[in-house]
């Protein structure tokens, strides 16, 4: 269980997140909804701890996460995955050596710098890999893939971590249609068939609507609403997003609530 109590993420005197408080039940595909500069990336980078709070606590089955330090900071960083708009990969190495980066967090520092990796993690990778039908381009620089390839490889990176919960800044920002289809897919296959919590900044509401079981809205840094898709009322998200509800729903792929999307060979077998 996720719990955020009061927390606080200050840029100089700008609360950008601002005393926010909520749980995520293990399990959960939870959107973080909202319009841009609404606090949602802050939100996710502070729990992640790639921001620091100013106040408040973030506690996962009871470990206070606030207080980590060191070694136990960057284990909660390997169970709590950031997947990012950018994909963040190593453009210049392959797609088998970006995902086995997932596995970076449980070697010991010899192996890393040597880059010898276990044949276990190996083999994790490649599964990684054909559960979302990108095995064929393991040997693949990173870089000569399509966008929504590269964001398969990074949520193929999160998974090979082994997270406890998935953090996904806004994962389909910049890709078309179609691969947001196959990259929301992939997310909430990851949710159902690996029972990974996923907290997901989303800027379509139609697509939070189609995939998320909870959705939280925040504006001006503050959590304003927090329940599930069918309680977010056109009034309401016209006040979220301060715009003609219009504007917010139109544009985006078939939702997908039909059951869990097959994905890949492994998926398939
Ligand atoms: N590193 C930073 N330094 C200073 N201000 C920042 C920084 N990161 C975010 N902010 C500010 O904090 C506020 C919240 O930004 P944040 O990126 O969290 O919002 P968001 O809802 O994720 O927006 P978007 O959807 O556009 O990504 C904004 O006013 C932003 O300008």
């Amino acid at each position: 269980m996720l719990v955020v109590e009061g927390l606080t993420c200050r840029f100089g005197v700008k609360a950008a997140v601002d005393d926010a408080s909520f749980q995520v039940s293990p399990g959960g595909f939870v959107g973080v909804i909202g319009r841009s500069g609404a606090g949602k990336s802050t939100l996710l980078r502070t729990i992640n701890r790639l921001a620091t709070p100013a106040q408040g606590r973030i506690l996962f089955d009871g470990l206070d996460v606030t207080a980590l330090r060191g070694k136990e900071l960057r284990q909660w960083r390997a169970r709590s995955a950031m997947i990012f708009q950018q994909f963040n990969l190593v453009g210049r190495l392959d797609v088998l050596t970006n995902v086995l980066m997932g596995r970076l967090a449980t070697m010991p520092a010899w192996r890393s710098l040597s880059q010898t990796w276990p044949e276990q993690d190996r083999a994790l990778a490649m599964s990684a890999l054909e559960q979302f039908d990108i095995a064929p381009l393991a040997a693949q620089r990173a870089d000569q893939l399509s966008g929504g390839q590269q964001q398969r490889v990074a949520i193929a990176r999160a998974l090979v971590q082994q997270p406890d919960i998935i953090l996904a800044d806004e994962p389909i920002a910049s890709l078309d249609p179609r691969n947001t289809k196959i990259v929301m897919d992939a997310l909430l296959r990851i949710n159902k068939h690996f029972g990974i919590t996923v907290l997901c900044n989303l800027h379509s509401l139609d697509l939070a609507r189609s995939y998320c079981d909870r959705l939280i809205g925040m504006a001006q840094g503050r959590v304003v609403f927090d329940g599930a898709p069918a309680e977010l009322t056109d009034h309401v998200a016209r006040e979220l997003y301060d715009l003609e509800a219009a504007e917010v729903m139109g544009g985006t792929p078939a939702p997908v609530r039909q059951g869990i999307p097959a994905l890949g060979r492994a998926a398939a077998a």
